[in-house]
Parts: C-alpha cells; sequence; structure tokens
C-alpha cells in the first residue's frame, strides 16, 4: 500500500481498522482538555476502562466475606490465577501448563536461574545481549556472583557491530558456538527494549540448545507484542512483565513461562513456596513439597489478587481480540509511523535516524529514533504538545504506536507536532 502523509488519508485507515474501537476501553490522560497521543505502551501501558470493576469485585468480596473470599467468592482468590493459563497460554505460544502468573519480573528471572542456571567448573557462562535492560545486567551480575564466579569470567555479551545499531543474529549464532562446551546459559531479551530490534528467538533457542545450554527469554517487551511460540521453539523458560503492552498497571505481576519438559524433573533444583504445593493437598499442612506438575510448581506465595484483578481484565480483552489481529495492526500502523517520519524529515531537512531495524521481522510496535542535531528539547515539545514518548540517553526517543489504542490519525497528527517541534 502506498502511505500518504495528509489527514484525510489517515482517517481512511482509520475507518479500515477493525481494532479502531478498541481505543474506547482506555483511559487516556488529557493535556489542555485533549486526550494524548500514548507512545509509552511499551513501558507502562494505558488503564483499560474495564479494570476498575475488576478490583472494585475484590475489594466488595474482601468487605463482605474477608476470609471466607480465598474460597466463597465469585471468583475464588485461591485458585484465581488459574484463570490466566488459558488466555496467557494463547498469548505467548505454550501449554496453559507452561505458563503462570506470579512476583515481578527481575524476581522471576532470578528464580527461574535457580533453575537453569546451575554452573559447574566447565559450563559456566552466560550469554546476554550488550547493553541490555539495566535490571537484568545488575541481575546476571548478583547471580555469577551468587555461584563464585566473576562477572567478566562468567558474562558473555553478544556486541553490535562497529557503526551498527542492532546486534546481528550471524554474531549470536557464532558467539554461542565459540562458547560451545562453556555455556550454560543463554537469557536475552526477545524484543531489545532500547532499539526495538526482535531476535529470532526459534534460531537462537535451537543454538543454544545444540550447544547443550538452557535457553530462556526475558519477553518484558515481547509478550502482548510479538508473534511467540514458546512452546514450539522450545524454550527452557521465560517471563515478562504485564505493565507494558499488557496494560496491568504499574509495578505489576509478572507471568512466566517452563516448558513442560521439565515439569516433572526432580533434579531441577527450585526455591519452594506453599503455593507451588500439590493443590488439593495444599491445605493439609504437610511437611514434605510435591510440586504442582507445571509452571504453577515454581509458584511460592498466595497470590496479591488486588494486583492480579486488573491484569485479568486486560488479558480478558486480549483473548476477545487475538495476537493475529493485534499483530496485523501492529505492523500497518508501525510502517505508517515509519513513512510519516521520514516524511517530516525531508520536509524539515532534519537528521534524524531511525535505529530500529527497517525489516518489519525484526521489529513489532516500537521505532527507536536517534536524535542528531535535537536534543531534549523537542522532546520537551511533544511531551507539552501532548505526544508523551520516552526519552533513553544519550539522545533517542522511543515511539510505540501501540495498537490497541493508536490510531492513524494519532500518527499524522503526531507528524504535523514533530514537524512544528523541529522548526520551533
Ligand atoms: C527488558 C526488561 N527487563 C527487566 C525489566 C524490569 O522489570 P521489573 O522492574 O518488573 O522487574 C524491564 C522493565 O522495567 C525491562 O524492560
Ligand atoms: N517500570 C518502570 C517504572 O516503574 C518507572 C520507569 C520506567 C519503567 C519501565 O518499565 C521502563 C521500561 N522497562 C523500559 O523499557 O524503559
Amino acid at each position: 500500500m502506498t502511505f500518504q502523509n495528509t489527514l484525510e488519508f489517515a482517517k481512511l485507515l482509520d475507518s479500515q481498522d477493525q481494532l479502531y474501537k478498541y481505543q474506547d476501553e482506555f483511559i487516556f490522560p488529557r493535556i489542555k482538555g485533549e486526550k494524548v497521543i500514548y507512545f509509552t505502551g511499551n513501558s507502562l501501558g494505558l488503564q483499560p476502562k474495564r479494570s476498575k470493576a475488576y478490583v472494585d469485585e475484590v475489594m466488595n468480596d474482601w468487605a463482605n466475606l474477608a476470609v471466607e473470599g480465598h474460597f466463597y467468592s465469585e471468583k475464588p482468590w485461591w485458585d484465581y490465577h488459574e484463570r490466566f493459563a488459558n488466555p496467557l497460554s494463547k498469548i505467548v505460544g505454550a501449554l496453559p501448563s507452561e505458563v503462570t502468573v506470579m512476583n515481578t519480573l527481575t524476581v522471576n528471572l532470578h528464580l527461574l536461574m535457580v533453575s537453569f542456571y546451575r554452573p559447574t567448573k566447565t559450563r559456566y557462562k552466560i550469554i546476554c545481549e550488550e547493553k541490555a535492560f539495566p535490571s537484568d545486567q545488575y541481575m546476571f551480575q548478583s547471580q555469577v556472583h551468587f555461584h563464585g564466579y566473576k562477572p567478566e569470567e562468567a558474562i558473555v555479551e553478544i556486541k553490535r557491530r562497529e557503526g551498527e545499531h542492532n546486534i546481528r543474529l550471524e554474531d549470536v549464532l557464532a558467539k554461542i558456538e565459540e562458547v560451545g562446551e562453556e555455556l550454560a546459559l543463554v537469557l536475552i531479551g526477545g524484543v531489545n527494549y532500547y532499539t526495538g530490534q526482535v531476535f529470532d528467538m526459534k534460531t537462537i533457542t535451537a543454538a543454544g540448545h545444540k550447544a547443550g545450554a538452557y535457553v530462556g527469554w526475558d519477553l518484558a517487551h515481547a509478550a502482548g507484542n510479538v508473534k511467540l511460540e514458546l512452546h514450539d521453539w522450545k524454550v527452557d523458560f521465560a517471563a515478562w512483565c504485564s505493565y507494558k503492552y499488557m496494560n496491568s498497571g504499574p509495578g505489576n505481576a509478572s507471568g512466566c513461562f517452563v516448558h513442560e519438559i521439565h515439569h516433572n524433573n526432580p533434579e531441577l533444583p527450585r526455591f519452594a513456596g506453599w503455593w507451588g504445593h500439590n493443590k488439593e493437598r495444599r491445605f493439609k499442612m504437610e511437611q514434605t513439597f510435591d510440586p504442582i506438575h507445571g509452571a504453577d510448581g515454581w509458584q511460592i506465595s498466595n497470590l496479591p489478587i488486588l494486583s492480579l484483578a486488573p491484569y485479568l481484565a486486560s488479558i480478558e480483552l486480549f483473548d476477545e481480540i487475538g495476537m493475529d489481529a493485534l499483530i496485523s495492526k501492529r505492523d500497518k500502523i508501525t510502517s505508517y509511523l515509519e513513512f510519516v517520519l521520514k516524511e517530516i524529515d525531508k520536509e524539515v531537512y532534519s537528521t534524524f535516524e531511525i535505529i530500529t531495524p527497517a525489516n518489519p521481522s525484526e521489529r513489532a510496535s516500537q521505532l527507536s529514533v536517534l536524535l542528531h542535531g535535537e536534543g531534549r528539547g523537542l522532546f520537551d515539545y511533544l511531551m507539552k504538545h501532548g505526544v508523551i514518548t520516552d526519552w533513553r540517553e544519550p539522545n533517542v526517543i522511543r515511539l510505540a504506536p501501540v495498537p490497541l489504542y493508536t490510531s492513524f490519525k494519532d500518527i499524522y497528527r503526531f507528524g504535523q507536532i514533530l514537524k512544528a517541534g523541529i522548526l520551533r
């Protein structure tokens, strides 16, 4: 399709968009009475209107039933999390028994590393991406310290080539082969938070396994954003936060995946708690831990129901729409944003550069723009004029046109505001 940078054309695209109506499911902040153009759903998704009723339901059950709510509320709390298994499994391409919700992302990755990072004298290295999200870097460093290694000997970063913004698949595969028998674990962000690059998770997982390592994925920027087939790709484990593309609310619960081949493996150590114990026997208060056969067996504590409530509301919205419809709009609206950026760039002779891969199979809902010759002033101008983006040092703004609630008209309007901002 040949795009045009006009209001009429943006409206035409909106009229063809089957997801257009879903904007009304969300609450947008307003600046001077007007809804903002929200490009930071890759950091914190907007609040779905239906979330409040789910939270109110728990508050009411707590008020009216108190402790009895665990078993006798309409959505009993003791197995509330099980309502996520079906819809979540569809989002990440898993069996329902392979997914669970618990804790928060970095905590879950640590807990999963208890099972899947068990270094030996000869096989102790972790492969990750250069400039991974800082929390992941701290996690790797503290994990290798915990096992008695130094980060510089145990952590192997895959570097970008000189002058390039993204990591080449061939370099990931070469590094896996090079580290070979010393490789214990590959753990990479499925979508890089800074550039928006989507990694070829299937190929990298197979390569890690060929080298004899476990392979896990931090799916913070991937879950609810890209097509995942975690079961078929034979990924060992993964975890994600739900507050970005899944709109569950600030700091909310994480989801995790453990492949079924590991469900009945008594050799895998884990940190246990009563919520991972055989659920039929949980309240018999037995002494010996008997893990649930599934990702639920990695749970530790009983769940924060007030947090899960808005997550459930949002996940049901995803289930209604389906990942395929989301992805199809995602690709179109991201390409339209790319087109508009390039048109504005030509019009104002500016020098910004999109550092996200141009190849649609290597990107999803995010374009990161390096502002050569422009500084924070432009970012501040956008924010003041109703465009919510984020700024990442040294000079990048990230734009995530989330398909659930971004319209093509928003993209056109953004282009006009950007142009005025550059010419200010
Ligand atoms: C790639 C990635 N990893 C880890 C985190 C940390 O998440 P949390 O604070 O929920 O542990 C984030 C986002 O904050 C992230 O984007
Ligand atoms: N969770 C966040 C927060 O509480 C404050 C500021 C930012 C965040 C984020 O999630 C950042 C996000 N992971 C990122 O990609 O930048």
